[in-house]
């Protein structure tokens, strides 16, 4: 009865070392073959193990994540509690197996998958069911490890780069039936509920929208007045501190004192793939943008290493990827699609999907704001952004495109002409208005698009906002459009070699920091520029003034 097998069927962990025959394996296989799959994908694979070696491996992984998992446990007798759970049996169990889905049918069109492709994924989720109940049937059992380093994981079995794992499945004869009953709920962890939840939607509520906290900025013309007279008034000849006495001006007025200190600095990197990458207007290919997702989360891009010279906190957020990331602690998942529509043939984004990307922005900001950051910085990465950007400075600026196209990652000169060219054609045919919104929607990227709204949400908690190269600077102009007044928050913290950006900030009004020729992105020019506004921060705060030190002051 399969009633009686969905009641029989646990979570594993203990195994005689009895071994599993393979005619139970392939029944066992055979109907995980079965499950349903969405579009008829056919994308679940599976790898057997039966080396001990390979699963030794797998076993400190497990190891070193159940470690990690514990320093999240808040008291001593719950981790030793937790420590005392058997939570795999990698090395007891016969035989492990890798239940897998194929990302790469997503290169094709796939019905089922518009909305989200998580479906491939759930897809293999059934399968995966089938198969602990076909081996509950035959008197055999598997227990799900998930507390892994899916990264580490995928590397140590040389999984090719599109399959992506579900967990480690121990298959094997069971040596308890836990009382019929899950452990968890055996061992008094945790107790299932008796009934599933369930309720009914009976009717429609509006969008929910993001909960901001506006603050209300202090009296600012008072406090600048303020602060002028006291950086004025520092053992100095009258400006001579130059770009730091404005810098210093402008902190102090954005946090409304006249001692601001900068508290729990935040650096974002939002990442997107863009259609337009298609037609070769960048000198890299689009995997590009989530091998360096996963490089930022490794810890080895250039904005890891200045973010922690400086002791700035980072975070990275998947605005559009086109890959599906393992679960990281520094990964926000805000992904609106696995990359826009190339905007040579259609709207990058839909209106909607624009909107979202405003919220999602702002969420993050919320997110990363919740210890009490005062400064954010914005970075990006998404190969093919420079196109979209030099289209929007384009066309919000009414400069001519040649003057908004540069060469991005570094296409030679032919490669130029060509992205002029094609960039050139997209605007010929678009048919839509020239208002903002419609025009972030047709050219914009899902990383520029929540950077603006991620810049609009920290203008309204008051906070200061550092920006990095050309593209974050395209997705300020977009945010400026919207709300000029953001200029009063906004640092601008290098000039970008990238051909427009000197432009765009003439168009701005906006003079950077730092000019060192950088054409890299992530954040970069914003982690380096740190160490400035901290400069600001302690001339203003800790330097002796003419009447302290008793100096003479200039002749007037
Ligand atoms: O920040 C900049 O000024 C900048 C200038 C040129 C290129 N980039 C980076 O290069 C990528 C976009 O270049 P491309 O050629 O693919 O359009 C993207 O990942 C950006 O972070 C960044
Ligand atoms: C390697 C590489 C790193 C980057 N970081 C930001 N944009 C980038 C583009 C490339 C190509």
């Amino acid at each position: 009865m399969l009633e009686d097998l969905l009641k029989l069927r646990r979570d594993t962990r203990h195994f005689t070392n009895e071994p599993v025959p393979d005619s139970v394996l392939q029944k066992a296989l055979m109907a995980g073959h079965m499950a349903p799959s969405v579009g008829l994908t056919d994308a679940t694979r599976y790898y057997i193990i039966r080396s001990g070696e390979v699963k030794l491996a797998v076993k400190h992984l497990f190891d070193n994540y159940s470690r990690k998992a514990e320093q999240l446990i808040e008291t001593d007798d719950q981790k030793s509690a937790y420590r005392a759970l058997k939570l795999e049996g990698i090395t007891d169990a016969p035989i492990g197996l890798v239940v897998c889905y194929d990302r790469s049918v997503l290169n094709e069109f796939t019905i089922g998958t518009i909305a989200t492709n998580d479906t491939i994924r759930s897809s293999a989720v059934c399968a995966i069911q089938n198969i602990w109940l076909s081996l509950t049937e035959q008197g055999y059992s598997m227990g799900w490890v998930s507390i892994l380093n899916y990264h580490q994981f995928k590397k140590i079995l040389n999984l090719p780069d599109e399959i992506e794992p579900l967990g480690y499945f121990c298959v094997g004869k069971p040596a308890t039936d836990y009382e019929k009953q899950p452990m968890l709920q055996q061992l008094g962890w945790k107790n299932k509920s008796e009934l599933p939840a369930v309720a009914e939607i009976d009717s429609l509520s509006g969008a929910a929208s993001v909960e901001s906290s506006t603050i209300v900025p202090a009296d600012h013309q008072n406090v600048s007045a303020q602060l002028s007279a006291a950086i004025d008034g520092k053992t100095k000849p009258l400006g001579s501190l130059g770009m730091l006495e404005d810098l210093a001006l402008q902190i102090g007025t954005v946090l409304g004192t006249l001692s601001p200190q900068i508290t729990d600095p935040q650096l974002v990197v939002f990442a997107a793939d863009h259609g337009i990458a298609h037609h070769g207007v960048s000198a890299y290919p689009q995997e590009v943008t989530r091998q360096m997702v996963n490089n930022f989360l490794d810890g080895g891009a250039a904005i890891n290493v200045f973010c922690r010279q400086h002791q700035i906190a980072l975070k990275v957020v998947d605005a559009g990827v086109n890959y599906d990331f393992a679960p990281n602690a520094d990964l926000i998942v805000h992904k609106i699609a696995k990359g826009t529509q190339s905007f040579l043939y259609a709207a990058a984004m839909s209106a909607a999907e624009l909107e979202l990307c405003l919220q999602k922005g702002a969420e993050v900001v919320a997110e990363v704001q919740k210890g009490g950051s005062n400064t954010i910085g914005f970075g990006e990465m998404g190969i093919g952004n420079t196109s979209s950007a030099s289209v929007l400075m384009h066309l919000l600026c009414g400069l001519p495109l040649q003057d908004c196209v540069g060469k991005g990652t570094g296409v030679n000169a032919a490669q130029l002409q060509k992205k002029q060219e094609i960039l050139q054609l997209a605007i010929s045919r678009y048919q839509g208005s020239h208002e903002v919104k419609h025009l972030m929607a047709h050219f914009g990227g899902f990383e520029m698009m929540q950077i603006a709204g991620a810049m609009l949400e920290a203008k309204k908690r008051n906070l200061l906002i550092l920006v990095d190269g050309f593209i974050c600077t395209v997705a300020y102009l977009c945010a400026f459009k919207l709300d000029p007044e953001l200029q009063r928050n906004a640092i601008f913290c290098h000039q970008s070699d990238e051909q427009g950006h000197r432009l765009l900030l003439e168009q701005l009004n906006a003079k950077a920091l730092l000019k060192l020729d950088l054409r890299l992105g992530e954040g970069t020019g914003c982690a380096l520029a740190f160490p400035l506004l901290k400069s600001a921060v302690d001339f203003l705060n800790d330097m002796a003034s003419f009447e302290s030190a008793e100096v003479s002051t200039g002749a007037v």
